[in-house]
């Protein structure tokens, strides 16, 4: 198993490159099931999500193929493919539960494992039943896969209005791919907001779908009968992007992220900015990008994560790690996911001093950590743990960073690139 050796106490500057995100690319290649021609996506992250997505896709007759260096995914999706989700490539990754909405409206049927419960929490998938129940589908849950098909004498699922008890990000997404093919109008309620959201929209729109209002929390999509390939670019990863500025918050320097999307990221770099970090946003001739400069320590800043555009709960692991090493106490509340502390533990092995109690963190910020073995429990955690590395005096492992493979692109790789003593280690 891999881990990361780092030696702490490096400053960071230099260019790094932000790849396309995680959580745009996973819905974006299951979108490619909506049509039997040929989809094309450029950007795509090289990280462990998208290999275990495009195995999904592939089990089912889907052909993917590898296009070039900049990340280009070529899809087909075939008449008559087989459309079953199996156990052993969702309980890696949630996010195989995207392949539900768009296998019922383009084949009227679906057998998806359910994604069972991961560190983070319970992480039920209730809401996508319940909204595919109201676009018509049948679903009964036996042997741990949700079976869905359309009843007798229909061929498409139908429009609906559609309100879920909590903002989905995924949910929302397996909505839009589902009303895209089906029959008539829905209304998408309490959607969710995200980045990842509205470019999966966009990229529908250029199949032909016919999409209003994505990027606020009611969308209408009218239904057409047939969905067209195309050729769409991942948007940036705002959580890599994100992460990297913690890092240089926590360590000091001078970085520039290419291609970071600042107006994606408001909410994390005001709180850096309060915190005492330097942020400029900017575009040039190879895009936008995000330029940070710190030094000395920061000022602890408490916050509470929040759909989007709130603070990202994606990013309160790594922004923890910034409030362990600042000035001044903090409190963090995770109000998303029910257990999203898995990392206080670890950061407190090298010297934080954080007392967590329900959803809340207090965190006091210390001067110093020191080096020590450490564990990834899930992806962001990891991610928390490295920027922890960076800064600990002496070395740090990290060990199980399997979880870390699967959100982010050569991390490891990026950051020695901008100054850190980091090394992957079998
Ligand atoms: C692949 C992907 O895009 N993952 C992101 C997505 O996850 P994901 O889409 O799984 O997260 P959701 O937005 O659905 O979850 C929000 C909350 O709703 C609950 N819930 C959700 C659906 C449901 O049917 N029933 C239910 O109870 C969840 O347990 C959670 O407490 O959004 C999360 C919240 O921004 C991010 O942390 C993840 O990185
Ligand atoms: C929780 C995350 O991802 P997933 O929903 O794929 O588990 C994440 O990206 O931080």
């Amino acid at each position: 198993m891999d881990k990361l050796l780092i030696r702490g106490g490096r400053k960071l500057s230099g260019e790094v490159p932000i790849s396309g995100a995680k959580n745009a690319a996973l819905p974006e290649l299951c979108a490619a099931l909506l049509t039997e021609e040929a989809v094309t996506l450029t950007n795509v992250p090289r990280l462990r999500d998208v290999a275990t997505m495009r195995q999904l896709l592939n089990n089912m007759g889907v052909r993917t193929d590898t296009l070039g260096e900049r990340g280009g995914i070529r899809l087909q999706a075939p008449d008559g493919l087989n459309p079953e989700a199996p156990y052993d490539l969702v309980k890696t990754m949630r996010a195989s539960v995207l392949v539900l909405g768009p296998l019922l409206a383009r084949f009227g049927r679906a057998r998806v494992s359910l994604p069972g419960g991961c560190a983070i929490g319970s992480r039920p998938v209730d809401q996508h039943i319940k909204g595919m129940q109201a676009m018509g589908a049948e679903i009964v849950v036996e042997h741990g896969y949700m079976v869905a098909r359309l009843p007798q004498g229909r061929s498409r699922l139908h429009g609906a209005r559609i309100a879920t008890d909590m903002v989905t990000v995924t949910g929302t997404e397996n909505f839009l791919m589902a009303a895209a093919l089906a029959e008539g109008e829905t209304l998408l309620e309490n959607a969710a907001q995200e980045p990842e959201v509205t470019d999966l929209a966009e990229m529908l729109i250029r199949m032909g779908a016919k999409i209003e209002g994505h990027g606020t929390s009611r969308i209408h999509v009218q239904g057409v009968d047939r969905l067209r390939g195309c050729d769409h670019q991942v948007v940036a990863d705002r959580i890599e992007a994100g992460t990297f500025l913690c890092a240089v918050a926590a360590t000091g320097g001078d970085v520039l992220l290419r291609c970071g999307r600042a107006d994606h990221l408001d909410a994390v770099i005001d709180k850096l900015t309060e915190a005492g970090a330097e942020i400029e946003a900017g575009a040039n001739a190879a895009g936008p990008f995000i330029r940070i400069r710190a030094s000395g320590r920061m000022k602890a800043q408490s916050f509470r994560t929040t759909e989007y555009p709130g603070f990202p709960t994606d990013m309160q692991a790594q922004f923890m790690t910034v409030n362990c090493i600042a000035e001044g106490t903090s409190k963090v509340t995770e109000t998303i996911f029910e257990n999203r502390f898995m990392h206080v533990n670890e950061l407190v092995r090298l010297g934080a001093r954080i007392q967590t109690e329900g959803k809340v963190a207090m965190v006091e910020g210390v001067p110093r950590l020191s080096g020590a073995t450490v564990m990834a429990t899930d992806l962001r955690a990891s991610a928390s743990l490295v920027i922890a590395g960076l800064v600990a005096e002496g070395e740090t492992t990290v060990d199980r960073i399997y979880h870390l493979d699967r959100g982010y692109d050569q991390m490891e790789v990026k950051l020695r690139a901008i100054g850190a003593d980091i090394e992957r280690v079998k």
